[in-house]
């Protein structure tokens, strides 16, 4: 949304604790999204040995939902946690095109598949496109291409999105889907490094001319991203960055790897931006089925953050 956002990874609805992504809105819109907090955090956190961990353990993480908050400092609600059979219960809502199933389980056997969207953030994707009536878009950390199908399948006709992404063989697959969607002339393909690019379209003239923006590929990068992104966004336009919890460590503060502490940091700069408007909603992304059973969902998604680190 993972990273990790428009609402975009989110069922807001169904979420709104568990996982992250920030909407900003002011002069211009802009949504952070990502992974958040994971059902069985406590569990992730003990083997990567990080400090905190959920005060309701629960009981038994796959079935039952346990209470993560409950007090006057949450305002009295009572947020619960994320399960496997809740997660799989909000999956079953998901209105996922049969195209982008086939993607995704073509791209289930293919390295990195744990990094692609999941279907409720990219049906979320999809549906701020569609409420912005965006018309130009853009998206950085392409992959096989699931988040930016899911968008170009929603554009109409005459819309472009520039899918940019530095990795040759993914972007094959994600020609290869666009094609079998009758969606390739919305896509203008750009293989190459995200910043450079959005360079070249700003000095192409391309300035406040795009709707919507999707970051998810570099995430130390980000704040250049940004930066780039807000000359390329027009006024009330969105952008919505993947990834801002990075699976929970940003809320740590005993996590300070590079990669870490330059998201905290982002998250940070957007929060006292007054040029954006934001909002941060949690997220999920599901866990593979291939993972080794002792692998939980917070572990699926540690190992998601070793992908990403490229
Ligand atoms: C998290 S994946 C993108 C997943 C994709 N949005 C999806 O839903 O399937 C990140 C992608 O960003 C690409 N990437 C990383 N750094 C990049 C850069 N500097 N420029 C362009 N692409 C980059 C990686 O090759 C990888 O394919």
């Amino acid at each position: 949304m993972a990273s990790n956002s428009v609402l975009y990874r989110c069922s807001l609805l169904s979420y709104q604790y568990t996982s992250a992504a920030t909407i900003i809105v002011g002069r211009r819109t802009v949504a952070i999204s990502g992974n958040g907090f994971r059902a069985c955090k406590p569990i992730r956190l003990a083997r990567n040995c990080c400090s905190y961990s959920c005060s309701y353990p629960n009981p038994n993480p796959n079935d039952s939902a346990f209470v993560v908050a409950n007090d006057e400092k949450y305002g009295n609600k009572q947020n619960i946690s994320l399960t496997p059979r809740l997660y799989d219960y909000i999956l079953s809502n998901v209105r996922e095109p049969e195209i982008l199933r086939q993607l995704r389980e073509e791209t289930a056997s293919m390295r990195g598949s744990q990094m692609q969207v999941s279907p409720d953030q990219a049906q979320l994707l999809a549906m701020l496109v569609q409420i912005l009536g965006a018309k130009r878009c853009i998206e950085l950390g392409v992959y096989t291409g699931y988040s930016s199908l899911a968008v170009a399948l929603v554009l109409p006709d005459s819309a472009c999105l520039v899918a940019c992404e530095r990795d040759a063989k993914s972007l094959e697959v994600a020609k290869k889907y666009y094609e079998l969607a009758g969606v390739s002339h919305k896509v203008d393909v750009k293989h190459g490094m995200a910043a450079d690019i959005l360079k070249s379209l700003i000095l192409n003239g391309e300035s406040c001319s795009y709707d919507f923006a999707f970051v998810d590929a570099e995430k130390r990068m980000n704040q250049e991203y940004f930066e780039l992104l807000l000359q390329l966004v027009r006024v009330d336009g969105v952008i919505v960055i993947d990834n801002v919890l990075w699976h929970g460590k940003v809320a740590d503060p005993l996590v300070n790897d590079a990669k870490t502490v330059s998201i905290r940091s982002f998250n940070k700069n957007i929060m006292e931006d007054p040029r954006v408007s934001i909002s941060m909603v949690s997220t999920y992304r599901r866990w593979h089925d291939n993972l080794p059973e002792e692998m939980t969902f917070s572990q699926a998604d540690s190992d998601f953050s070793k992908a990403v680190t490229d």
